[in-house]
């Protein structure tokens, strides 16, 4: 299985960025190495210029929502379809941050999902406990219960990506054994070549850790995805295609 290394941006980004994937593309020698996959979720208003220019070096370049519906009126929103018209190949979805803000409910996600294999893009869907719910002992119960109404349902392969939320932008990480456990759990719920990512504090000094547990075949970084200097040594951790 190939290892999927995505960057997502967030709320973060001008065109200007672009100089940092220019930077990383030259660290890499000038292209994604072949036995990996790099993908960056930039913000939406950068996603058509990205696709465009970086298609010839192999990053690829995804979304970090959709709308469940392909057009209609819902302001502010973009729909799956206008993400792959723009030359996005991937969307993330149920990210923890919208879960949260904007109330984004497991069947809102799975929606999502469904949509992202309607426009013919590969969902990312991310699931993850809070603190408070690792601390009761309910972390397994908690993402289960999540796979089970967030993933979609047609026989379209899809990405995982496990994010413990207490992990996200604190520096916090779980133990390799937390994630070991988390990731089989997952690879038991999803079918097979299914790709499980981790994501949650993944920095250039942790990832080649991380990557290198059984069932973890990439990452979803967050902030470390922004400076190609910190981005490429993660990127070159993953193990090559298995
Ligand atoms: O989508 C990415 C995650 O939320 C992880 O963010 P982080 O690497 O900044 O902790």
């Amino acid at each position: 299985m190939k290892p999927l290394i995505a960057g997502n941006w967030k709320m973060n980004g001008l065109a200007a960025a672009s100089a940092e994937i220019d930077a990383l593309i030259r660290l890499l020698g000038g292209s994604a190495p072949d036995d990996r996959d790099v993908l960056i979720c930039p913000p939406a208003t950068l996603v058509a210029a990205f696709a465009a220019r970086y298609s010839d070096e192999a990053i690829q370049i995804g979304g970090q929502d959709c709308h469940p519906e392909a057009n209609g009126a819902h302001t502010g929103d973009i729909s799956a379809e206008m993400l792959a018209d723009a030359g996005a190949g991937f969307v993330i979805v149920g990210h923890s941050e919208r879960r949260a803000d904007h109330g984004e409910t497991d069947a809102v996600v799975k929606a999502k999902a469904q949509a992202a294999f309607r426009a013919g893009l590969t969902p990312i869907v991310c699931v993850g406990e809070t603190k408070d719910q690792r601390e009761a002992g309910k972390a397994l119960e908690i993402v289960g219960a999540q796979l089970e109404g967030s993933l979609p349902e047609t026989g379209e392969p899809f990405v995982v990506a496990y994010e413990p939320v207490w992990a996200i932008g604190t520096g916090l990480t779980p133990t390799i054994d937390d994630i070991a456990e988390m990731h089989d759990f997952i690879r038991s719920k999803t079918p097979q070549g299914t790709r499980l990512l981790y994501g949650g504090s993944v920095k250039p000094g942790n990832a080649k850790e991380i990557l290198a547990v059984t069932n973890v075949n990439g990452a979803l970084v967050g902030g470390a995805s922004l400076k190609a200097a910190d981005f490429h040594p993660i990127v070159t951790a993953a193990p090559g295609e298995m």
